[in-house]
Parts: structure tokens; sequence; C-alpha cells
């Protein structure tokens, strides 16, 4: 298949699976932006793009991410990683089922302003979702690879006091509060500050809008798919991952009488034990901010300002999934999602990665704790 062809299909299969149609109208104009794209709008952590000397996350308007990769060997790690686990030839079970785990890669491409850079083109999570609530929770006791220097143990070792004995640390989330009809943002300064026994109510608990009516459907529906992801670490010695996230999604905006209407209930009795008002912290109502929906960029419909390299193998797998969706089935029922991303620190050690697993089974059941709860 000649290379031009290939391209045109990617670009189509991006299209289809993340629903262009339904992103023309709003795609705003940015001029300080690559062309044909905007800043994503539910960026909870990570790099963010503040331009040419600060690279990060970007949303191409056919809805995919492009994740600007990192100097190496970081960034040459994670384009790696996703190129081995997407190629199309593989066989190996193991891979094949962490790629159900991760967004769907569909290759690596650059930008007309920024041609020396490599961007990783992925799916969009949270795409599907009408009012996502978004956390970013890394994963590991120990957070550094193991070819890190000292002052890098360090730096990672005092970020979040508490992460070798829960084994996973939050780094930013944002939640739609249903009542009050806003979306609240909590940054990595809010969730480094949780306290041991904070971790479970203010963190997971705000997240899953415990004060309000705990969001028990999501809960279940991410531990359904936590146990999968648990039970493919207790098995694979093929990586150990440091400083990988997991990244749990759901839907804020349910139906009236499947959700808001007992939230509402819920909300106006003291007695209920749900708690009177939102979140009630000034610090989380400081964390409130509007910058993660200003989403600006040049309205284009010229997608040839994107350069997709040839990478059959990851193109026709890609494409081969796709077969089976409509864009229509994104923005359907969706109750939650959960990701594994950000494989900077990907390694191969030939061993159960127990530093991993250690934190994906503390979250597991700080989540059934949560379930727990009194309603
Ligand atoms: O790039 P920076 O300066 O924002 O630092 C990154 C950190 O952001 P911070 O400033 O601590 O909030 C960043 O921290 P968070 O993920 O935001 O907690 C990482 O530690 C990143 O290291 P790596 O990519 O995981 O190896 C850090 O990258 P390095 O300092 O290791 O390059
Ligand atoms: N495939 C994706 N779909 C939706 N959002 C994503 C995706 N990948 C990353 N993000 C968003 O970007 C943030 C940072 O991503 P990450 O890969 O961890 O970048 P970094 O290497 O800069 O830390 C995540 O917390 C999430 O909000």
């Amino acid at each position: 298949m000649p290379p031009g062809v290939l391209t045109d299909l990617l670009v189509e299969a991006c299209l289809h699976l993340c629903g262009k149609k339904g992103m023309d109208n709003d795609f705003p104009e940015n001029p300080h932006l690559p062309k044909g794209t905007v800043l994503p709008r539910n960026q909870v952590a990570g790099h963010k793009h503040e331009g040419r000397s600060k690279l990060g996350l970007l949303q191409h308007e056919d809805g995919t991410i492009l994740k600007a990769s990192q100097k190496p060997p970081r960034g040459t790690r994670e384009v790696d990683f996703y190129k081995q686990v997407f190629d199309a030839t593989c066989t190996d079970k193991t891979i094949l089922q962490l790629r159900s785990f991760l967004p769907r890669f569909f290759g690596v491409c650059h930008l007309e302003e920024y041609p020396d850079v490599t961007y990783l083109k992925l799916e969009n999570i949270v795409y599907p979702f009408r009012k996502p609530c978004v956390v970013d929770i890394k994963m590991g006791k120990r957070t550094y690879d193991p070819e890190a220097g000292p002052a890098k143990i360090a730096k990672e070792v005092t970020k979040f006091p508490y992460v070798e004995k829960f084994g996973f640390q939050f780094t930013g989330m944002q939640t739609y509060d249903p009542v009050e009809q806003k979306t609240k943002f909590y940054d990595k300064f809010f969730c480094r500050k949780l306290g041991e026994d904070e971790l479970l109510k203010k963190g997971l608990g705000a997240f899953f809008n415990l004060q309000q009516c705990l969001r028990r459907d999501a809960i279940q529906v991410l531990l359904e798919k936590l146990r999968e992801i648990e039970s493919w670490f207790a098995s694979q010695t093929m990586f150990s991952f440091y400083a990988s996230s997991l990244l749990l999604v759901y839907e804020g905006d349910m139906p009236y009488n499947n959700y808001l209407s007992p939230c509402i209930q819920c909300h106006s009795k003291e007695d209920s034990g749900c708690g009177s008002s939102g979140c009630g912290s000034t610090e989380l109502d400081q964390n409130e901010d509007s910058s993660g929906c200003t989403c600006e960029s040049d309205k284009t419909d010229d997608i040839s300002s994107i350069s997709i390299e040839n990478s059959s193998s990851v193109i026709s797998t890609s494409l081969n999934d796709i077969k089976t969706e409509s864009s229509e089935d994104l923005h359907n029922d969706a109750i939650a999602d959960v990701r594994m991303i950000d494989f900077t620190h990907v390694f191969s050690q030939g061993e159960i990665d127990e530093n991993y697993l250690f934190g994906l089974r503390n979250l597991i059941r700080n989540l059934e704790m949560l379930l727990e709860l009194p309603s």
C-alpha cells in the first residue's frame, strides 16, 4: 500500500473513532496554538502546552490527543513502548491483553509549527464523556526508575510522603458537581497535601462525590476494570512501570431520574449522612478555575498540517479495532473508564512488578472500602 493511502486511512480512522463530526462546530480558534489543535479540555496533570519552550499535550481537531515526546531517554522510551504494544504483527498474549488497557495509539506525527518534535497520537479517553470526572493516579511505592540519580530520587520521595505506604498518589483531578452544575479542579498541590487519613474521604471520596451521593455505579465499573489490570500484573514479567499513571474517568452528567434526583434529595437532608453542601472546602473552591475548559485553536479543515509517520503495523491494528465501532457509539452511555497512561519510565526487568501491583491492590482495596461506607 503506498504511504499516502496509509496516511489517509489513518486520518480517516481517527476522524471516525473520535467523532470529528461532533467537533466541527465548536472547534475554537487560537492563533497561538499549532494549526488544527486546541488545549485539551480535561487535562488534569502532567506537562501542559505553554508554547515552544514548554511542550505538553494538545488535542487535535480530529479529537485525538497529541502528546509531545519528552527529551530522550524518557520520550523515546514511551514512543518505543507504544510501538511495541501496538505492533500489529505481535501475537504475544501478554502484550495483546495490555493493549486493551491503554489508549489506542495511532502512530507518531509532527506538527508544521514544531517539525522537530515527535508527537504520540493517542485515543482521547475522556472524549466519550459529557461532563467527565477525571483523576490521574500515579502508581507505585517508588516513582523513580532504576536509572534515577540522587537528586531525582530526593525530588520524588519528598513529593508525596505517603506513597511508600499507599503505593499510589493523586496528581490532579476534576469532578463535576451535578447539583451546582460546575466542574471543580484539584491541582497537584492539593493532591500532594492529602494526609494519610484524608486520602479515602477527601481524595477518592471527593472524586466519587461522597459528600452528596457516592457514585457507586462508577466505582463498580472501575473496580471491574481495575481487577482485570490487576490480574494482568499478577502474572506478567515483561514490563516494570515507574511513575506511570492510571487515568480514571466517569460520567458526571447522568440522566436526571437515574442519579441527579437522589442526589438532590440527599443534598437537602441535613441528617442524611451525605453532608449538606458540596465539597465544603475553601481550598477546593480556590482550585476552581475555568482554564481547563478554555480551549482555543485555529479553525481549519486542513488536516494535512499534521504529518503522520508511516507505521503500517500500528495503523492496521487500529483500523481493525475501529471497524466495529461507529462515532455515535462514542457519545453513548459510558459510565466509566480507566486506562494506563504515561510510559516514560517503562523498563524490562523480567520479574513481577510488585511495586505497581502493591499500589494497584491498595487502590482496589480503598475503592472497596468506599463502597462499604454507609449510604
Ligand atoms: O518537568 P518538571 O520540571 O515539571 O518536573 C516533572 C515533575 O513535575 P513537578 O515540577 O515536580 O510538578 C513531574 O511530577 P508530577 O508528575 O507532576 O508529580 C514528574 O516528576 C516529572 O518526572 P518524570 O517525568 O515522572 O520523570 C518531572 O520531570 P523531571 O524533573 O524529572 O524532568
Ligand atoms: N489518552 C489520553 N486521553 C485523555 N487524556 C489524556 C490522555 N493521556 C493523557 N491525558 C491527560 O494528560 C495528563 C498528563 O498525561 P501524561 O501522559 O501523564 O503526561 P506527562 O508525561 O506530561 O505527565 C493526564 O493526567 C490526563 O489528564
